[in-house]
């Protein structure tokens, strides 16, 4: 868990002024959905939200009572009309964020099966992206993602295509 707050837009005032320091984190959900050529699924945020038009990954608040992973599956759902088992969704890393809209705690999770084509029943934009990726603005607490991503990429480079096989005289064919 990251425990540090990122302040995004720390010039703009918080929702209730300044005592609002005090106010307490929404929990969000929030899938990294990563195909198998490793390319991810970034949205826009539709319009009449707080950051209209922002790329983040698709997700949303979870309801009174709710799981990160039920969460997850129900906005992923509504969204996209996506499928998601509870056991392909990973629970990743967290990040606080201090908007001026409100204070969230956001749950990464990777998701890398699912069931259905993304449809963007919201009116959302969408793009399959790798880094660096080519869309923009990202949301402020999206972006650390990316670098995360990055650093892993850095760590664990991914794997090599396999070796070509060896050659075989035609009288093996078929042996086992
Ligand atoms: N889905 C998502 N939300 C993110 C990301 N990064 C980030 O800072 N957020 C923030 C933006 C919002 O303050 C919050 C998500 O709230 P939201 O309003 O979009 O959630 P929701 O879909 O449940 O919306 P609603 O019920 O209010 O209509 O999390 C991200 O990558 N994905």
């Amino acid at each position: 868990m990251n425990s540090r707050i990122l302040h995004a837009d720390p010039q703009l005032p918080r929702t209730g002024g300044a005592q609002q320091a005090q106010r307490q984190a929404i929990d969000v959900a929030v899938g990294i959905l990563i195909r198998a050529d490793g390319s991810f699924l970034l949205t826009t945020r539709p319009s009449g939200k707080a950051y209209a038009g922002y790329w983040e990954f698709p997700g949303g608040k979870l309801e009174a009572g709710e799981t990160v992973a039920q969460a997850l599956a129900r906005e992923l759902n509504e969204e996209l009309g996506l499928t998601l088992e509870a056991a392909a969704i990973r629970p990743w890393r967290q990040q606080l964020v201090d908007y001026p809209h409100a204070l969230v705690r956001l749950h990464f999770c990777k998701v890398h099966a699912w069931r259905g084509q993304p449809q963007m029943r919201e009116g959302q934009q969408h793009a399959w992206q790798t880094l660096p990726v080519q869309v923009a603005p990202v949301l402020p607490g999206t972006i650390p993602v990316l670098q995360w991503l990055q650093e892993q990429a850095r760590e664990k480079p991914p794997a090599a295509p396999p070796a070509k096989p060896a050659h075989r005289s035609s009288n093996n064919s078929g042996m086992r």
